[in-house]
Order: C-alpha cells, then sequence, then structure tokens
C-alpha cells in the first residue's frame, strides 16, 4: 500500500496545499429528471464553500460528481487546472450521503482501517485518528462497536473519517446534520485549520444560520440550477434593500406608498423593501408629514431572506 501524507497528525501541519476544484458545466440527468444542469462553479483553495439549496435541487448528485461516484453526462471537473482523476479523488477527504459505517466493529479499528485504504501509513493513521477522536470528544468511546454509539456521535465518527490524515480537499454532504452545538463548534474549528492549509472544503447544509457563520463563499441551487453564487456580502449587495419604519402612530398606510413593498406592519412599526429607487425617500417625507418617526433604518439580510429571494 503506498503512503500519502506523512506521520503528522493535526490538518494545521505541513506544506500548504493549494489546488481549486472547478466545476464547468456539469450536468446529469436520471431518465426525465435533470437533476443537475450546466452547473459551473469554483472551490478556491483555502475556502469554506457552503452549498445550498432545498430538498431535491441537485447537491448530493453533484457532490458524488465530483468524487466520481456519479458521472456526468455533461460537463467537467477540474482539480489543479486538470481534468480530475480517480487518483487524485484518493487524496480528497469525502463525507457522502449514505453514511455507511461498519455497526459491529470497534471505532478505532473502522477508522484506522479506512485510514489504511486511503492510503495512509498504520502509525499515521492510528495517530490521526486518535487525535481527531479526542478533538471530537470520541476518545472514550474508540473501543466502542459503532451501533453502540448515538446518531450524533456516529456522525463525529464519520466526521473523522473524511478528516483524517491530510486530504487536499475536502466534499461533504451534510457534514454538521445531527451535531451538538460543542461538536459544530469543534468541527468548525477543523475545516478552519484544513482551509488555512490551503484545502478547499465543500460541505451541503441546510443550516442556513451556520452557513452564513461559517463561510467565505456561497453557491445556491435551484431545481438543479446555480441561482446564487459568491461569497455572502456578494450575494447581499444584490438583495432587495429592507428598512425598519418606527412611528408614533399606526403605520398601516406604507402599505399603499408607491415602489414600497410592506413586508410585514405592526402597529407603528413596519419592515419594508423598497422595490423602487428612490421610494425610501418619499416614505420618510411622508412619515414625517404624519408625526413622529422613531426609527428608520437599513436592515442586514440574512441569508434566510436572500435564499428565499434566489430561490423563490
Ligand atoms: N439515482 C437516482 N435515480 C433517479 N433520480 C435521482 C437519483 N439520484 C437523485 N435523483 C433525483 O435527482 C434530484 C436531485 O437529488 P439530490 O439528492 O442531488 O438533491 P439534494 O439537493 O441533495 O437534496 P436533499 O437536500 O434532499 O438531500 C432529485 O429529483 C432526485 O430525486
Amino acid at each position: 500500500m503506498s503512503t500519502i501524507g506523512d506521520q503528522t497528525t493535526g490538518p494545521g501541519a505541513g506544506p500548504r496545499a493549494t489546488a481549486d476544484i472547478e466545476l464547468r458545466h456539469l450536468s446529469r440527468t436520471f431518465g426525465d429528471i435533470r437533476a443537475v444542469d450546466d452547473v459551473s462553479f469554483t472551490v478556491s483553495a483555502g475556502t469554506l464553500t457552503g452549498f445550498v439549496g432545498g430538498n431535491g435541487a441537485g447537491k448530493t448528485t453533484t457532490m458524488r460528481m465530483v468524487m466520481g461516484v456519479l458521472s456526468p453526462t455533461g460537463g467537467e471537473v477540474l482539480w489543479d487546472g486538470r481534468p480530475i482523476t480517480q487518483l487524485d479523488r484518493r487524496t480528497f477527504g469525502y463525507m457522502p450521503e449514505e453514511r455507511g459505517l461498519y455497526p459491529k466493529q470497534a471505532v478505532l479499528d473502522q477508522l484506522v482501517y479506512l485510514g489504511r485504504l486511503r492510503g495512509l501509513g498504520a502509525t499515521a493513521a492510528r495517530a490521526s485518528v486518535t487525535s481527531h477522536l479526542e478533538r471530537l470528544g470520541l476518545a472514550d468511546r474508540a473501543k466502542d462497536h459503532v451501533e453502540k454509539l448515538s446518531l450524533g456521535n456516529q456522525q463525529r465518527v464519520q466526521i473523522v473519517a473524511a478528516l483524517m490524515g491530510r486530504p487536499r480537499a475536502l466534499v461533504l454532504d451534510e457534514p454538521f446534520s445531527g451535531l451538538d452545538p460543542a461538536a459544530v463548534d469543534s468541527m468548525a474549528d477543523l475545516l478552519r485549520e484544513h482551509t488555512s492549509r490551503g484545502v478547499p472544503v465543500l460541505f451541503s447544509s441546510h443550516q442556513l444560520d451556520l452557513v452564513e457563520r461559517l463561510c467565505e463563499r456561497l453557491v445556491v441551487l435551484a431545481r438543479g440550477h446555480v441561482v446564487a453564487s459568491g461569497t455572502p456580502e456578494d450575494l447581499r449587495s444584490h438583495s432587495v434593500a429592507r428598512h425598519r419604519l418606527v412611528l408614533s402612530g399606526d403605520a398601516g398606510w406604507v402599505r399603499d406608498v408607491a415602489g414600497i413593498h410592506a413586508v410585514d406592519v405592526d402597529g407603528p412599526t413596519a419592515l419594508l423593501e423598497v422595490v423602487e429607487h428612490g421610494a425610501e425617500r418619499r416614505l420618510l417625507e411622508e412619515a414625517l408629514r404624519r408625526g413622529e418617526v422613531h426609527e428608520f433604518s437599513p436592515q442586514r439580510p440574512s441569508l434566510a431572506q436572500i435564499y428565499r429571494e434566489v430561490t423563490a
């Protein structure tokens, strides 16, 4: 068995990895279903990229094509600027949607075995697994059979399986699902250590608050298409501006102001979208004419709001 990497255990040690994963016009059909349709984006070296989209949007299918589990019906995946090979993929850490641990094998033995399959030497595999189990609070469960672990702890074992050694890239399908807040924090720290040494990380998630907190870049998929991508700030700058208005009297009249969409009105408080440039000025003049204005402030759109807009 060949050995990939060195004897170091932590993700932060050793030389930097600096290659990108590029998806170019990737498509996949299943019969009549266009599960993934002309998807292009880059997971840049050292970048944590969140992959979001509703159920059935095509995230898992896309990740499977990146990992060579499924072949594309169109397009290609590049690694380091050239078509990706199975050998390249052996150096990636992958957490598939179907988790596939052996229930009746001890955690440590199973992970060391998986590390050996990934090309790690026996000593390096054991050292990396042990250090990851400690980081994820599972050191005392190393000798337990996987089936004895709670679902959340089985998920932690899956994380170790994907992150151990020194993967050159990470492709993680819902890695945060089922984790408690402490495990989410440990996982986030681990991912940051990988990105800080140049590893491109792509992970899917339905937890938009978490994606917003962690990601430097985002790709939003809907019905097999990329409907938005970029940094959270890029996406925000394309979002419809929202303002909060607080008056001394009832704010119901704002519903009739041209160019303004009243998202929510509750007594003297209104949440508004400015759909026509300059309408906020008209609105404010009218508000001042009618009485006191306690607050008129732009609202920073949440990722959840942006997500609803781009996938509508
Ligand atoms: N092996 C398959 N055979 C037929 N259809 C499939 C197959 N795999 C996926 N699909 C279809 O492709 C579409 C995309 O599915 P996919 O699992 O990639 O979405 P997803 O974004 O990962 O969804 P979720 O968030 O629910 O996991 C869906 O319509 C799904 O039913």
